[in-house]
């Protein structure tokens, strides 16, 4: 069930940054992906349909099958239910948040969402490379959404020297702390950061799409592939909870989604444990082995500046080495302090 989530991306940033550039730039290039856009204040519109659309509350349809609504805060519960029907086949849902809104409200509702059928995507924070400096001074409250950003794309690389775009960039990543940092121009943005990406039936993954042809193929998001890596694993010897959480609290920087099934042997041998951590946001789901199933552990990891060799080594430090490693009763405490209870959140939320 819970793979069949679907997550809640929420993307903020000052007003002016490239919020609705980058989303515009997702819809264009998502392909098979289902995105649902929701629009929080809409007073601040800027996409084109929602114009045309023009109406209070309103969900529209976008041309690639996506669908839009514009939402108070109060009503973000009641749009979720509508864009999670499964008539809708969403994969992702973006909430834009206007410019001027407090995201960690925004994020907060999504985690309070009694919603079964999403999972939280994350914050993307969208910073003006340009107007940086001037924001800050006149809003010190920037550096509190850098703060709690899992994501944040330093936008506008295009209009500012390549000295400049760096000391952007260290002084956005020393306010962002683990949030992984990307820069980009005109919100040109893998989607594949944001959302695992559907290729469409009879699509080959790389070739050229009717977008593409349309839209022309956007050569800055293969660029983007080179700021970041995937790094992909499987192991066949279960991991010992302790030790996988001692790597999952210390996680580097930049190592911003991690998802995928972990199998814990005796520590929980009826249950393989979908893991979906997003940023700084970490949550485990276990769940029945579906039977006859390989009983293996197999993670993705992203992250932009990541060591994949010493990710590698981190993780195979977790197998169990041999029968006399198996983990006492208390090894499962602090993995499963980050398993949702059905009612409420997990002890171990950040907001
Ligand atoms: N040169 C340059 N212009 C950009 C870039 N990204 C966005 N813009 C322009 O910046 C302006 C603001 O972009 P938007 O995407 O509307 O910004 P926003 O964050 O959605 O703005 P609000 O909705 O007002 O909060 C537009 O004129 C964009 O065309 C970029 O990377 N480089």
């Amino acid at each position: 069930m819970t793979t069949q989530q679907i997550p809640v991306v929420v993307l903020a940033g000052f007003l002016g940054a490239g919020k609705t550039t980058l989303l515009n730039h997702l819809l264009r290039s998502a392909r098979g992906t289902r995105i649902g856009v929701m629009v929080n204040d809409f007073g601040d519109i800027g996409i084109d349909a929602m114009t045309v659309a023009g109406q209070v509350g309103s969900t529209v349809s976008l041309g690639n099958g996506c669908l839009c609504c514009a939402v108070d805060a109060s009503e973000l519960d009641e749009y979720l239910e509508v864009l999670t029907r499964p008539e809708s086949r969403l994969d992702v849902i973006v909430i834009e948040a206007s410019g001027l809104a407090e995201p960690q409200e925004l994020v907060r509702m999504v985690l309070a969402s009694e919603n079964e059928r999403i999972v939280y995507g994350g914050l993307v924070e969208v910073v003006d490379a340009a107007e940086f400096g001037a924001t800050r001074q006149r809003h010190p409250g920037t550096d509190r959404h850098l703060a709690v950003a899992d994501l944040v794309v330093v936008n506008k690389a295009d209009r500012v020297s390549a000295d400049e775009l760096r000391s952007v960039r260290e002084t956005v990543a020393g306010l962002a702390g683990r949030a992984a940092v990307i820069e980009a121009s005109h919100g040109r943005v893998d989607p594949e950061l944001l959302f695992d990406r559907v290729v469409p039936d009879g699509e080959i993954e790389g070739q050229m799409s009717i977008e593409d042809v349309l839209y022309g193929s956007d050569d800055a998001a293969e660029h983007a592939h080179a700021s970041y890596e995937t790094v992909s694993l499987t192991a066949s010897t279960p991991l010992h909870p302790r030790r996988l959480m001692a790597f999952l609290d210390s996680r580097p920087e930049g190592l911003y989604r991690i998802k995928g099934f972990i199998d814990l042997g005796a520590a929980d041998p009826a249950n393989r444990y979908t893991v979906h951590a997003v940023g700084r946001f970490l949550r485990f789901y276990p769940e029945p082995w579906p039977a006859g199933e390989e009983r293996l552990t197999q993670l993705v990891l992203i992250g932009s500046g990541i060591d994949a060799a010493g990710l590698r080594k981190e993780l195979a430090a977790c197998e169990l080495s041999g029968p006399q490693d198996v983990p006492d009763e208390s090894g499962m405490w602090g993995l499963l302090r980050y398993v949702p209870q059905t009612e409420e959140e997990p002890e171990e939320t950040l907001f």
